[in-house]
């Protein structure tokens, strides 16, 4: 059986199945030279393994093949996943392995193998190289589906032309944090009814503080946020009774999660095995039919709108999905192929990030002062922030980006080579799978001094000359295939994050102990996170 590499196949967003090697060559990848250090990056004369390569100080460097680069033994690394349950460990995993083998070094799952870089530089150069439609991994599972059942593929799962046509007309629309600023009203509305489900959910405990597993807060926050932004609707998430249809949609994604382990296998059991073994891609195709379902009764219940404003003559507004479905630069199956993985990309994402963003100020209490002296300090007592107000709040901005260096959700990503490369000077092959080892690059103190240390304030710029940007921590990914939806996230991450700093002081409640990082297709708590939420005195 073919396994999915240890990093990307893990990621559930990202499943794919069965590495063929086999890479959708539409476009020739454009590169531009890389090589800029003895063991950088460097595209090599397609096919054949160059002895050495020339770098641009005129060294001549040695080329190594793949049989001599480090790696643990398949047997170990079977050992490791489905034995020491190493699916759950693949963060750390990436620290043990990138310290023993270093900071590039190959895996084998059976005849799968998979570089993997856990260097920042090696990182930057692979995707700084990149052609003009990169691709993650194997999607064929997902496209299976799609097909079986007649669906299109959306951002996610689309390669080549069709993903760089849909992808131009997104980035477009959702790309620059300028291009989001105009829902923050709705966002902020959504706010709005994230305070106060706090309100009525700590009424429910003894100490009148509480917040039981605020993940599950969260959650119901990032659906409600991402579908406002993209069905243009509210969806009754953050209500004490939630709409069926809600419910429903609630279900297939927490069943796309739960048995994310299983549903890995769909495409990676062969087709013949089905019969024998069919829950895996039973339960994959019943999840994918609930997340497709309620896209099509949101978009079509907007079309419907729509037609009917056109036939009394009415002039059509709107907000994403409105442009959408008038501009028609998408099909309506690409429409709903996008709304659907981009609602599936955009829910678990963003309320982990708010998860780990608030148990870091509960068990910070002191930069949590600082935050919110920052926030009082700049918008006055209890002013409502937008889009606009997020540049003058850098440690709201320093909050986020620390929390995603200390938990990136997605804690490796994956790219395969679309031409021949020599990285950290090893010959890789076009079609070998890359797993770029971000949770690594995250906690290496080379890149992050005191890397365990909790610091939002890491994040600010002391002049204008000072770069804190930083390819050791790219949660959202980097270049052309790059998150899509992160200013989306980011807005609805602020926001919240503000107003709840405002309102309350963060505490952590006596029910919650340390709260580990587990990796479940994303780098998740561990435990529930229990919080209290303390009115500030206005
Ligand atoms: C904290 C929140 C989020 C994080 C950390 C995150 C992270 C990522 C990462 C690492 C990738 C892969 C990038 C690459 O391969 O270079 C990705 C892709 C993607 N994300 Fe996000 N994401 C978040 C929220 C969202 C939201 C809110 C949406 C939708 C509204 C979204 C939609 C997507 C889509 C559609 C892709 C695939 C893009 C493509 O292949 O062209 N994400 N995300």
């Amino acid at each position: 059986m073919a396994l999915l590499n240890n990093f990307t196949a893990c990621l559930k967003y990202f499943q794919g199945d069965r590495l063929h090697n086999q890479v959708f060559f539409f476009l020739r990848a454009v590169h531009k030279s890389a090589a800029s250090e003895s063991y950088g990056v460097s595209p090599t004369r397609e096919g054949a393994m160059p002895e050495r390569i020339i770098t641009e100080v005129g060294e001549k460097t040695q080329i190594k093949s793949l049989e001599e680069m480090p790696g643990p033994s398949t047997l170990s690394n079977l050992i490791e996943f489905f034995w020491r349950d190493g699916f759950s460990r693949i963060h750390n995993i990436q620290l043990e392995h990138s310290k023993k083998f270093g900071k590039i070094f190959k895996s084998r799952f059976g005849p799968q193998l998979v570089v993997s870089v856990a260097d920042r530089d090696l990182v930057a150069e692979v995707l700084r190289a990149e052609g003009v439609a990169p691709q993650r991994a194997n999607m064929e599972s997902w496209k299976e589906y799609r097909d079986m059942r007649g669906r299109a593929t959306g951002l996610i799962s689309a390669e080549g032309e069709d993903w760089l046509k849909m992808r131009s007309v997104l980035r477009q629309l959702i790309m620059r944090p300028r291009d989001v600023a105009v829902f923050s009203d709705d966002v902020n509305q959504v706010v709005d009814d994230l305070i106060k489900r706090v309100s009525i959910l700590r009424t429910q405990e003894t100490d009148g503080a509480t917040v039981l597993n605020v993940n599950d807060l969260f959650f119901k926050y990032a659906m409600e946020g991402v579908a406002a932004i993209l069905y243009e609707c509210r969806l009754g998430c953050l209500q004490d009774q939630i709409p069926e249809d809600t419910q429903d949609y609630i279900g297939a994604l927490h069943l796309m999660f739960s048995s994310f382990k299983t549903t890995m296998y769909a495409g990676a059991i062969p087709k013949w095995l089905r019969p024998i073994i069919p829950k895996p891609w039973e339960e994959f195709c019943q999840s994918w039919d609930g997340l497709f379902k309620f896209s099509l009764i949101h978009v079509d219940k907007r079309l419907s709108e729509i037609k009917a404003q056109l036939e009394r003559g009415e002039e059509v507004k709107g907000g994403l999905l409105t442009h959408m479905l008038v501009t028609r630069e998408m099909t309506i199956e690409e429409i709903y192929a996008n709304v659907t993985e981009m609602l599936l990309a955009g829910v678990d994402t963003t309320s982990f990030t708010l998860s780990w963003a608030s148990y870091l100020l509960a068990r910070h209490p002191q930069i949590q002062e600082q935050i919110f002296t920052e926030v009082t300090n700049t918008l006055g007592h209890g002013a409502i922030a937008t889009a606009d107000d997020v540049p003058r709040l850098p440690l709201i901005r320093g909050l986020v980006k620390e929390t995603l260096r200390l938990f990136p959700v997605l804690p490796g990503n994956g790219r395969i080579t679309q031409d021949d490369l020599v990285v950290g000077g090893y010959f890789i092959p076009k079609g070998t799978q890359l797993a770029l080892c971000h949770y690594h690059t995250s906690m290496d103190e080379e890149n992050f001094p005191e890397a365990i240390d909790f610091r939002p304030d890491r994040w600010i710029r002391k002049d204008s000359t000072d770069r804190v940007d930083n390819f050791g921590s790219i949660p959202f990914g980097y270049g052309i295939r790059s998150c899509i939806g992160r200013r989306i996230a980011e807005l609805e991450m602020h926001l919240a994050l503000t107003r709840l700093i405002q309102k309350f002081h963060i505490g952590v409640s006596p029910l919650t102990a340390d709260v580990e990082a587990k990796t479940h297709g994303l780098l998740c708590p561990s435990a529930p996170i229990n919080l209290q939420f303390i009115d500030r005195k206005s």
